[in-house]
């Protein structure tokens, strides 16, 4: 019974399991020598026997007639006649050739003369090797195995394939891994011992055989049975092994000499042949003992030493068999079949496991492995090695650094963040600056009016284009960011600045009528005056209450709010004219203040000797002023302190009632240092007799201290007057937006049947164009600013509140155009004010310019229908062009006439008469910035007037 293979586990060293690299092992070839017994032709030929085997590793030749012997060789095995091909196999090939089972490759061969038993003994070898083969198999079921065979012949140095049913020569081909490999060499899957034996059964009857003298079926061929043999071990075993390898059971052509042969013709071709490549084995072996692996090794010189390279001193574990015939008329031929055998022992193979492993195999091997190994290394276990310790501890320390970096991390983040917010908070307010640069004295007031500059109306369409191409993006986005939330919150914080105001301009007024009232100013006119003036700023004040929270339901909260917040126009108007007459009076009662002191000084002084100090009257009424930077108070009080505080540098007390002590008791001074004054004042014993004042001195600082007090109100009251301008300012742009905002909301809004259907609006709109059109003569409005508008606006409904903001800034305009100039622009005359004259000298200019437009953008034929529709004589004291230009937009009543002189400005200025090149968006409803006031040549007037 075959069991485990011996020879791979004995004679070689295995190659770990877990490790795919096979590891070689120098092997001599097992040379051993089988003596077959005299066959019945020796027998018959009276042939004696000639060898001798002393033991079972020696043969020696004994003649028959020496009793000695005279030469004897030793090998690792000598079997004698007697031994069975059982013995032969199992001492001198299993070994060998159940390597091919662990992956070694194998190769078993038998040398010797013809009829020596070549082909006896390895149809033996064969036969057993097959049963261990399969024997081995069927004992390992935890690894599959594939069984193939091939085999062919070398016959007269041509290979023939044995198991084809084609017997053409095969080639020869190198390949760099697998050495000499035949070409086309059919290799048949073997499923079964039977049917391996049934395919070598095949080979034998292929192979050529021949009848020698010496031998009824000699071989004529060396023939190679080629038995290839993969394992692999089963998935479920957990280790990766797979095995292949090669067992080669070579039976050789016999030696022979020609003579003992008896052959001709084919025989001698035969045993040539035969003998040359006997010959090139014989060298390559001797070669190979010799130990001279660096020398050629002549292979490649027969096809059989090709072949056979690997089990020459390669990878192969190699057996060799040496047949001999025992008699003693072969003992010549024996001799040298020795000594070949005695050169194979030196022969040195260098076999390994042939180990494949599929790259399916070896990652999941490998990742095994590493799972092992991460276990390994993070198990907690105190017995771990000390690598896997420091292992460990490289682990923990890149987990810390990891933690560290993931803290650094969120460190960064947050400062990333934060620096983003201040970076926002900085454009925020960057933008809030910037928005309430634009939007003029408000900073709450995101939009206001303006109008496109003159410079941009009397310009090429070129220069209009470009110009309208950024305010259409502009107006735009302002027209969609009306937002009646933030036009409530503007009207509320508008009226708390009207509130304020109107409480600042009462206390100063108060201070002004307390002053006037001490009988030391003015006169009783004035007194009167200025009570009466004050009780009509108290009344002014009355304002609705004014809730803190903005609420906007709907669009009758919002209507309402424009209801009331026009309702209040007058109380601003009102107020700023009071302020105007307010400031007028105070004019005049300084004048007459200071022409009082002049002319009677003796006077005031003895009537200022029974008077309290104008300061101290009204030390009371100080702490309740509001902290305005032009504040009266600051003034008065200041004046009040120098007197208190050089009275008590002079060592003078000042002759102080009662009354004013108790004031000043009652009521203390704003700031400490204004209370300890006084209160150190106080603690100081006061005497008026014998404290002498000085009059004179005294005098001279009441009336520096009222003098200094009447500028200061009337400073105050003219900042309080800009202020009221200012606050009226807003408040129309607010109406403004309003109705902007109205007017948007109008294509979404049901309209009302009555004010907004389209006859009632055709028929409003019929009127404020001639009202326009009338205010743009009296203001002066540029005739391409006319144009432009006229063309555009045509009593679309969404032209509302384009007209209706054009009527407002123009009747603005207008009316301050007649306050300044105390007359209509129309009538101002050569001498107008200069931003009157400025505006009549940029429409001249404007007129020159399209004169000169004349010429080339109206057609000799055009310019004479015009010349002769609009009645300009050939001859004048001016160019009939500049005639025919002055008379444009000369008269507002006459709608043909406008109309008319729109077409003709549209043609001079090059834009369509349609209005298609002028969007109404260039008309844009946006404030202009104070920051960018120029020299006014049109509109620009309007903030110009109002100083912002
Ligand atoms: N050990 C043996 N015991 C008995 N008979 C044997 C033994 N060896 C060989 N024979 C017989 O000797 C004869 C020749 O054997 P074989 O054909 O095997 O020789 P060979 O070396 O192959 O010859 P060739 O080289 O011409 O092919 C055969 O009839 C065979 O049966």
């Amino acid at each position: 019974m075959p069991g485990e293979p011996a020879t791979p586990s004995s004679n070689i060293q295995r190659t770990p399991s877990s490790t795919p690299g096979p590891k070689v092992r120098e092997e001599k070839i097992l040379v051993t020598v089988r003596v077959r017994p005299l066959s019945p032709r020796e027998q018959a030929m009276y042939d004696l026997i000639a060898w001798d085997f002393p033991d079972e590793h020696t043969v020696a030749f004994r003649h028959p007639n020496d009793e000695r012997p005279s030469s004897s060789f030793t090998f690792d095995r000598v079997f004698g006649p007697t031994c069975s091909t059982q013995n032969v196999y199992e001492e001198g090939a299993k070994d060998v050739a159940l390597s091919v089972l662990t992956g070694i490759n194998a190769t078993i061969f038998a040398y010797g003369q013809t009829s020596s038993g070549k082909t006896f003994t390895m149809r033996g070898i064969t036969e057993n090797a097959i049963k261990d083969i399969y024997e081995h198999m069927k004992n390992t079921p935890q690894r599959d195995f594939v069984l193939k065979i091939s085999a062919l012949e070398i016959y007269n140095e041509t290979v023939v394939d044995l198991l084809s049913r084609n017997p053409g020569p095969l080639r020869l081909l190198d390949d760099p891994e697998k050495g000499t490999i035949v070409e086309k060499l059919v290799e048949k899957v073997v499923d079964d011992s039977q049917h391996l034996k049934q395919l070598i059964g095949i080979c034998e009857a292929q192979r050529r055989v021949g009848e020698t003298a010496l031998n009824d079926k000699s071989s004529r061929s060396h023939q190679i049975i080629r038995l290839t043999i993969e394992s692999h071990l089963q998935e479920n075993s957990g280790r990766v092994k797979s095995f292949i390898a090669t067992l080669n059971l070579v039976d050789l052509a016999g030696s022979e000499r020609a003579s003992l042969t008896k052959g001709d013709g084919l025989r001698l071709k035969e045993g040539g042949h035969i003998n040359r490549s006997l010959l090139t084995l014989t060298q390559v072996i001797r070669k190979l003992s010799g130990g001279k692996r660096s020398s050629h090794i002549p292979y490649r010189e027969s096809k059989l030493t090709r072949i056979l390279q690997h089990s020459l001193g390669g990878n192969a574990r190699t057996a060799i068999i040496c047949t001999l015939s025992p008699a003693l008329s072969h003992v010549e031929q024996s001799r040298n079949s020795l000594s070949f055998a005695t050169s194979a022992k030196e022969v040195t193979n260098t076999a390994r496991v042939n180990v494949v492993v599929s790259d399916e195999q070896l990652v999941k091997h490998l990742q095994k492995e590493v799972a092992r190994l991460e276990a390994e290394l993070r198990s907690p276990e105190p017995s771990s090695s000390s690598s896997s310790s420091c292992l460990r501890a490289l682990l923990m320390e890149k987990d810390l650094k990891i933690k560290r970096m993931e803290i650094e991390m969120r460190e960064l983040k947050r400062q990333r963040d934060l620096a983003q917010s201040h970076l926002e908070l900085e454009r925020k307010s960057h933008k809030e600056q910037k928005g309430s640069e634009q939007s003029g004295p408000s900073h709450q007031v995101k939009k206001c009016l303006a109008f496109p500059p003159a410079n941009t109306l009397v310009g090429t369409p070129e220069t209009w284009a470009r110009n309208n191409t950024g305010r259409k993006a502009t107006l735009r986005q302002s027209i969609t960011s009306t937002d009646p939330y933030m036009l409530m919150q503007e009207i509320r914080k508008l009226e708390i600045l009207q509130r304020q105001l109107g409480e600042e301009a009462n206390q100063a007024l108060d201070v002004l009528h307390k002053e006037i009232s001490s009988d030391r100013l003015g006169t009783q006119d004035a007194v009167e005056t200025i009570a009466k003036l004050l009780s009509e700023i108290k009344g002014m004040q009355v304002f609705n209450s004014i809730p803190e929270e903005v609420v906007v339901r709907d669009k009758a909260d919002l209507k309402e709010e424009i209801v009331r917040l026009n309702s209040q126009g007058s109380t601003i108007e009102s107020l700023e004219k009071k302020l105007d007459n307010v400031q007028s009076t105070i004019n005049k009662l300084a004048c007459s203040f200071t022409t009082s002191e002049d002319t009677s000084n003796s006077k005031s002084q003895s009537k200022k000797k029974k008077m309290i100090p104008f300061s101290l009257s009204n030390s009371h009424s100080v702490p309740n002023f509001i902290r305005a930077p032009c504040s009266p108070l600051s003034s008065s009080r200041k004046v009040m302190d120098e007197i208190v505080n050089k009275i008590a540098d002079d060592n003078n007390v000042v002759s102080c009632d009662d009354n004013l002590t108790a004031s000043s008791k009652t009521t203390p001074l704003k700031g400490g240092e204004d209370c300890s004054s006084l209160s150190l004042k106080e603690n100081t014993p006061v005497s008026r007799k014998s404290n002498p004042i000085n009059v004179k001195k005294m005098q001279k600082m009441f009336k520096n201290a009222a003098e200094e007090n009447i500028r200061s109100i009337r400073a105050y009251v003219t900042e309080l007057k800009e202020r009221v301008a200012k606050l009226q300012y807003q408040k129309q742009l607010l109406v403004c937006q309003v109705l902007e905002l109205e007017a948007n909301e109008g294509t979404n809004i049901e309209p009302d049947p009555v004010d907004q259907s389209p006859l009632s609006w055709h028929s409003i709109f019929e009127d404020q164009r001639k009202q326009i059109i009338m205010l743009w003569h009296l203001c002066h409005v540029s005739l391409v600013h006319r144009t432009q508008f006229y063309l555009l606006f045509r009593g679309d409904p969404a032209d509302q509140i384009y007209m209706e903001v054009e009527i407002r800034r123009l009747t603005w305009l207008e009316q301050h155009l007649s306050e300044l100039g105390n007359a209509s622009p129309a009538l101002l005359g050569d001498d107008p004010a200069s931003y009157v004259s400025s505006s009549v000298k940029a429409l001249k200019e404007e007129r020159e310019f399209l004169a000169k437009r004349v010429s080339s953008k109206l057609t000799s034929e055009e310019r004479e229908m015009l010349y002769i529709k609009w009645e300009i004589p050939p001859e004048g004291k001016q160019k009939r062009r500049l005639q025919l230009v002055n008379k444009l937009w000369n008269d507002p009543h006459c709608m043909q006439h406008v109309k008319e002189s729109a077409e003709i400005v549209a043609k001079l200025v090059g834009f369509c008469e349609s209005g298609e090149h002028v969007r109404k968006e260039m008309f844009e409803l946006n404030f202009r910035s104070p920051a960018d006031k120029k020299t006014w040549m049109g509109w620009n007037l309007i903030s110009n007037l109002l100083h912002l």
